[in-house]
């Protein structure tokens, strides 16, 4: 079915030694490790979750959204998809058809559907564990100065319920670490035609093989492909509008001289782009075009080439080993940037491919984010592991690996709660969840993946270098590219960290999160079709 789709933006096989996280994981015994792992209170059902505040991340299309959406909107968000039916092109994001993947003719792929429609199948039994939670909440609140957090350009406001929890997390003995069997579980129904038992080889559809080669040659569906690209453009459209606007006006009746140059790199800098590619566009644009006549298309073209140049090396394939079994896949990120979103996405496209995919909920200190992936986990057939709020990340990363490897998921995908890139213990807590699953597996978490909010602009590039540093980040997802003017960044942080950017977001919807494609981008933030 869908593993055309798949082969497109995740690869398999072993990923290359350089991309593992840096010395994120230590040696100490995992008892003296791993923080008790529950509170006195029990997990919550719906109705009785509190979403505590959010970090506002201005400015962004978002912004209109609230975060803590009630369950009834995450439910509606959520039921607009449908996974696994019976049709494969249901399977792949409406814009792209099954032709677009560049893989394989169309008949193939029909075949392939015919094999792995998991007709009939239904949601999994919920195993609750927890009746109900109601947080304590500590009198005292944590105060951050005003002008750090501006100096991040975010706005914190972490609540005392958080800090609180925080700190009951830290005194419990470690006998009180809840035990797998307190967690709320939940398993989709079995349906093997979707995610069978792959332990040995990956079950692949019809024509294909877990080697590189054979995804390059088929032909591309133009039209579908232009779909995306449009939608691209129109995501876009806020960032090239402008940079082409002021591109036009700059080089109005102007031969290319000094002045202008320097005019022109003030302004690709002021469009986030960064000074190096500002620099590569003003160096190419001199040795091309100097003393004569330009055109802001000229400039555009030039443009266009060289962001295409800077982003080529990182638009990559997420590599999954599934020789792990399961490939873990840790997401972090600072608050609202759409980590729990960005995972029900990722889980949709490969649970819809025939993976077995399970999704733990880490983010243990925002009710609604529990809730909110529970919904994901259901809509997506994918397997849910959640703990109770306030509960030790670590330990339920933990127990969810040792219950992603029991039940044989091909790939775990772990939540974490949102932090501020200058919360010393939230930090010290992300780094304690890489070790502990580096106990279990030395290579675990094989896929440190941090979302970016595009609209934070430059304050992305210094988040970058933070969760990199603790966490051991070895890929990048951009979300939020959907209207904003700040587009830019996503080269500046290419140009200047080199690393992976697997995917990005669009827009709030399950189809909304694409694989990265360099010309692409470049075209569409320089305001060129295709
Ligand atoms: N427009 C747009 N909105 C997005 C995108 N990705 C996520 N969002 C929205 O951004 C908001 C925050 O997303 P979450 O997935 O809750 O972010 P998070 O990082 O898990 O947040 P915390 O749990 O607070 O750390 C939600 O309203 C999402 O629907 C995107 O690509 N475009």
């Amino acid at each position: 079915m869908a593993f055309n789709f798949i082969k497109k933006v995740f690869t398999f096989g072993p990923k290359p030694e350089e991309e593992h996280a840096p010395g994120a994981v230590e040696t100490k015994a995992l008892e003296t490790e791993l923080e008790p792992h529950s509170r006195e209170e029990n997990l919550p059902v719906a109705a009785d979750l509190v979403p505590a505040e959010e970090v506002d991340t201005a400015g962004g299309p978002a912004d209109d959204v609230a975060e803590d959406a009630s369950i009834e909107e995450l439910a509606e968000q959520a039921e607009a998809f449908t996974p696994v039916e019976d049709d494969v092109s249901e399977v792949l994001p409406p814009e792209m058809h099954v032709g677009d993947v560049g893989l394989v003719p169309l008949s193939l792929l029909e075949d392939e559907a015919e094999l792995d429609t998991p007709a009939g199948s239904t949601l999994g039994e919920t195993v609750p564990v927890a009746p109900s939670l109601q947080p304590e909440i500590g009198d005292e609140a944590e105060d951050d100065s005003v002008a750090e957090l501006a100096s991040l350009g975010e706005t914190e406001e972490t609540s005392a319920a958080e800090l609180t929890a925080e700190a009951d997390v830290e005194q419990q003995p470690i006998a009180d670490r809840a035990s797998p069997t307190e967690h709320e579980v939940s398993t989709p129904a079995e349906d093997d035609s979707v995610s069978g038992d792959i332990s040995a080889t990956p079950v692949l559809p019809k024509g294909f093989a877990t080697g590189p080669a054979a995804s390059e040659s088929a032909p591309l569906v133009p039209a579908s492909r232009l779909s995306w690209f449009q939608r691209l453009r129109a995501g876009l459209a806020r960032t090239s509008s402008q940079l082409t606007g002021q591109i036009a006006a700059l080089f109005t009746k102007r031969k290319l001289d000094d002045d202008t140059l320097q005019d022109l790199e003030d302004l690709l800098i002021q469009a986030d782009l960064g000074v190096e590619t500002a620099m590569r566009v003003t160096d190419t644009l001199a040795s091309e075009r100097y003393g004569k006549d330009v055109t802001g298309e000229d400039v555009s073209r030039i443009m266009a080439s060289e962001i295409a140049k800077v982003l080529k090396p990182v638009a990559k394939p997420l590599q999954l080993d599934l020789t792990h079994k399961p490939h873990v896949i840790l997401v972090v990120g600072v608050n609202g940037t759409g980590k729990t979103t960005t995972i029900g996405k990722l889980a949709a496209k490969l649970s819809g491919a025939g993976l077995k995919v399970m999704v733990a909920a880490g983010d243990t200190f925002r009710a609604a984010a529990i809730e909110q992936l529970k919904i994901w986990a259901d809509r997506t057939k994918s397997e849910f592991i959640g703990t109770k709020l306030g509960a030790d990340a670590a330990g339920l990363a933990y127990d969810a690996f040792e219950q992603a490897k029991a039940k044989k998921c091909d790939v775990l995908i772990i939540d974490t709660a949102g932090r501020l890139q200058n919360k010393a213990e939230l930090m010290a807590e992300l780094e304690k969840i890489v070790r502990v699953l580096g106990k279990l597996d030395p290579d675990a978490p094989h896929t440190v993946l941090q979302t970016l909010d595009a609209t934070t602009g430059q304050n992305a590039l210094s988040q970058v270098e933070i969760f990199r540093n603790v966490a051991g980040v070895n890929g990048l997802i951009m979300t939020k590219l959907d209207g904003t003017a700040r587009g830019g960044i996503l080269v500046a942080i290419s140009a200047k960290h080199k690393l992976p950017v697997y995917f990005i977001g669009v827009g709030e919807g399950v189809d909304d999160l694409e694989p990265f494609e360099a010309e692409d981008f470049a075209h569409a933030i320089a305001g060129l079709g295709q």
